[in-house]
């Protein structure tokens, strides 16, 4: 049984200007202790498709089973009983400002019956979890971002879940920061065994630290499958487009024009000697268009587009790949 069933979920909005298809015939399941990534650009519904785990929002058809529980299945109170096993973090961190840190994550804890000091004392050990044990007096204002998405992580463990939900949760966070907030988000599901949900338009954070992920492109699962997997053999198009990413203007209209070839490698430092053995051994020089090293599941691998000029280079391409290395036409 997975730990979320998620069985062809559509999900239509009424709306003044008539209807939006948010979710159309989602199928995913995310087991037990898994870091699952869905991902998309603005618009693809991963927010809708979030809310609906949780029944936040009602899919218009289709049905969402949590842990053995058909959600569609249970009434308010069940509803809510269920809830309190899947917590939730934001982008804009949903910390309440009048209240100091310690009060922010002492809020479940109070909800659930849990008494003055006793609920003080839960608290601060949350708090120790994600390194904020010295803030706790201090008012949300007085904290940095990553601070803060701390804070809300505490609070979102205080309800001791079994499913963290995370929204957009390190998008207003600078890169080293983020690093900071997925790595602390990577430890909870290790040491704790809570079952991570991660919700982002950055591949990169998949990368970092996802096991499985779900590309949604209007609505729909376009590619779902292992990170590294797809991470060196993406099928959909918006999958490719995610992966490869390219920032640099020059880059991407030098692949455009050229017939370029996407290498993937598991360590940097092999790439030079295949490449360069290639050279030598077929007397053509190739033009590298972009160079780069990420990090995907815990591993370095390096990612070389290469332009092999005009003319046949079937042969080349077999070298590489005799030798370990993925390779893939870029479109
Ligand atoms: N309450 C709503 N009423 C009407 N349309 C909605 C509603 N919520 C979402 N939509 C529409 O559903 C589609 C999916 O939106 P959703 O917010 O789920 O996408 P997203 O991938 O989370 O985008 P973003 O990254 O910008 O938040 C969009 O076309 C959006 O306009």
């Amino acid at each position: 049984m997975s730990e979320i069933e998620i069985r062809d979920v559509s999900k239509v909005f009424e709306t003044d200007e008539g209807k939006v298809q948010a979710l159309s015939h989602v199928n995913i399941n995310i087991e037990k202790g898994d870091i699952f990534g869905i991902i998309g650009m603005s618009g693809a519904g991963k927010s809708t498709l979030v809310r609906c785990l949780n029944f936040l929002e009602q899919p218009t058809s289709g049905e969402v089973i949590v842990r053995g529980q058909n959600l569609k299945d249970l009434n308010e109170k069940q509803l809510r009983q269920a809830r309190t096993k899947i917590s939730m973090i934001f982008q804009n961190f949903n910390l309440l400002m009048q209240k100091t840190v310690l009060d922010n994550v002492c809020f479940p804890l109070k909800l659930a019956g849990i008494k003055g000091e006793e609920a003080k004392k839960k608290a601060r050990e949350y708090l120790e979890i994600v390194g904020l044990a010295d803030k706790a007096k201090n008012y949300p204002a007085m904290l940095s971002g990553g601070q803060r998405q701390r804070v809300a992580i505490a609070r979102a463990l205080a309800s001791k879940p079994e499913i963290l939900l995370c929204d957009e949760a390190t998008s207003a966070l600078d890169p080293a920061t983020t690093s900071q907030i997925l790595a602390l988000l990577k430890r909870i599901n290790k040491e704790m065994g809570i079952t991570i949900v991660i919700i982002t338009h950055q591949m990169s954070v998949i990368q970092d630290i996802c096991d499985n992920v779900a590309i949604m492109e209007n609505g729909q699962v376009q590619e779902i499958g292992n990170v590294e997997e797809i991470f060196a053999h993406p099928k959909s198009a918006v999958g490719k487009r995610l992966i490869l990413n390219v920032e640099n203007k020059n880059t991407a209209a030098s692949i455009e024009s050229h017939h370029a070839y996407r290498i993937v490698f598991n360590e940097q430092s092999a790439f030079e000697p295949v490449i360069a053995n290639m050279i030598l051994t077929f007397n053509k020089p190739v033009n590298i268009l972009m160079a780069d090293t990420k990090n995907v599941g815990g591993q370095a691998k390096g990612e070389m587009i290469i332009d092999f000029g005009d003319g046949d280079h079937l042969e080349q391409i077999h070298f590489l790949k005799e030798r370990g290395l993925d390779v893939e036409e870029v479109e």
